[in-house]
């Protein structure tokens, strides 16, 4: 009978996140953890198990009792994409396995979503020779004005995010934004292009899933999300200069939109999931994307799903680079619970709101709540 179970390894000292196996009878740990990983002992609560349970296994720890069992650490879902366009069984399944990720966790990784590595490599690419440009370059797209079609800003509004930089733009339909969209370095435009084509055809994919498998039917919204709005967040972060504390790259917070895909370069996000209060490192797997609910999720699904808290900490061994896409409605239009998901016993738990309306939320409201959606509810002021 194996004694071992498996996770991700939690310490961020290895490059790739290698595989972590811990005896669950004798707590120790077997061969395969990667060999600086005396990290992830010392800090349980990173695996992201319970609170409770952590701080149990802790106090075990700390008085030399004998370890009380080490509380099973939940990986993140990693989902195969290509079941979706199988037949009506497989697809089934699929969307089954999108909707309890969603509502478990909040979040899931796709693999073989069909955006090659090469395109995803070259976003990545993309972003890196931007951020590498002088500040000169840079600076002609600099602007704190939250409206702008494109925008670079280093600075943070929320005084905690002081070392990241970022580039942020739209994207959807690419014909209307591309001209906004820098020309340094030469290849940008193509690259992060055919990117952003790609990640809002699998934003499409995913939302149908979801909105199947919330029993509102895959063609739910489909006009309005074609045209929606896609807004890419392209974040640029330091190396750690602390081998000891983490330090914050972006404050907790969680994405406006329906869902957000993103792609990083090395490991670095953080999630916290809305039944846990430790944050869940959220490993770079090679051609995976990383998929998370967003506010307005929340609100069409009435509350069914909720949007995520996710934070960025400096990696240990290197810069790194994420590109978020954020996709919703259009800039006016509002999202509203879904009828269907509303009677009774399940009252309607937010107000309507539109994009506009979070761009307004944003600077009076930046420290005051870690999500857009917790100022609709309707049971709160
Ligand atoms: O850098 C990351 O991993 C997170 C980025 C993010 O959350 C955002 O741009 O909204
Ligand atoms: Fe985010």
């Amino acid at each position: 009978m194996p004694c071992c179970f498996q996770s991700f390894c939690c310490c961020r000292f290895s490059r790739a996140y290698k595989y972590l196996s811990i005896c669950a009878v004798l707590e120790t740990s077997c061969s395969q953890v990667c060999s600086q990983c005396c990290a992830c002992s010392a800090r349980p609560r990173r695996t992201g198990m319970p609170a409770v349970a952590g701080s149990l296994y802790m106090a075990s720890q700390k008085k030399g009792v004998p370890l009380l069992p080490r509380p099973p650490v939940r990986p993140l879902p990693v989902i195969n994409l290509s079941r979706l366009t199988m037949d009506s069984a497989s697809r089934a399944l699929a969307v089954q396995d999108i909707v309890s990720a969603c509502r478990q966790r909040g979040c899931f990784q796709v693999v073989s979503h069909g955006i090659s590595k090469s395109c995803m490599k070259g976003a990545l690419e993309a972003a890196s020779e931007f951020f590498q440009l002088s500040t000169e370059h840079k600076e002609e797209f600099a602007s704190d004005d939250i409206r702008q079609p494109i925008r670079y800003d280093t600075s943070s509004r929320d005084g905690i995010s002081m070392s990241r930089s970022f580039l942020k733009h739209y994207a959807n339909p690419l014909d209307d934004w591309i001209k906004f969209w820098p020309t340094q370095p030469p290849t940008y435009r193509e690259k992060m292009g055919k990117y952003a084509v790609e990640t809002q055809r699998v934003s499409m994919q995913l939302m149908e899933a979801i909105l199947q498998g919330l029993g509102l039917g895959p063609l739910y919204l489909q006009e309005k999300l074609e045209g929606g709005v896609q807004f890419m967040a392209l974040n640029n972060y330091p190396q750690s200069a602390s081998k000891t504390t983490d330090e914050i790259g972006l404050a907790p917070h969680s994405d406006y939109g329906f869902l957000t895909i993103l792609l990083q370069s090395s490991p670095g996000l953080e999630v916290m999931h809305h039944d846990d209060d430790a944050w869940t490192p959220v490993p770079a797997i090679p051609g995976a994307l990383h998929v998370h609910v967003g506010d307005h999720l929340e609100v069409l699904s009435n509350g069914q799903l909720k949007s995520l808290v996710h934070r960025a900490v400096l990696n240990l061994i290197e810069s790194r680079i994420s590109i978020a896409s954020i996709h919703g409605l259009s800039m006016d239009e509002e999202v509203h619970c879904a009828e269907e998901l509303v009677d009774e016993h399940h009252p309607k738990m937010y107000r309507g709101s539109s994009f506009q309306d979070f761009l307004n939320f944003l600077p009076a409201n930046m420290n005051k709540y870690k999500r857009f959606v917790e100022s609709l509810r309707i049971d709160k002021p």
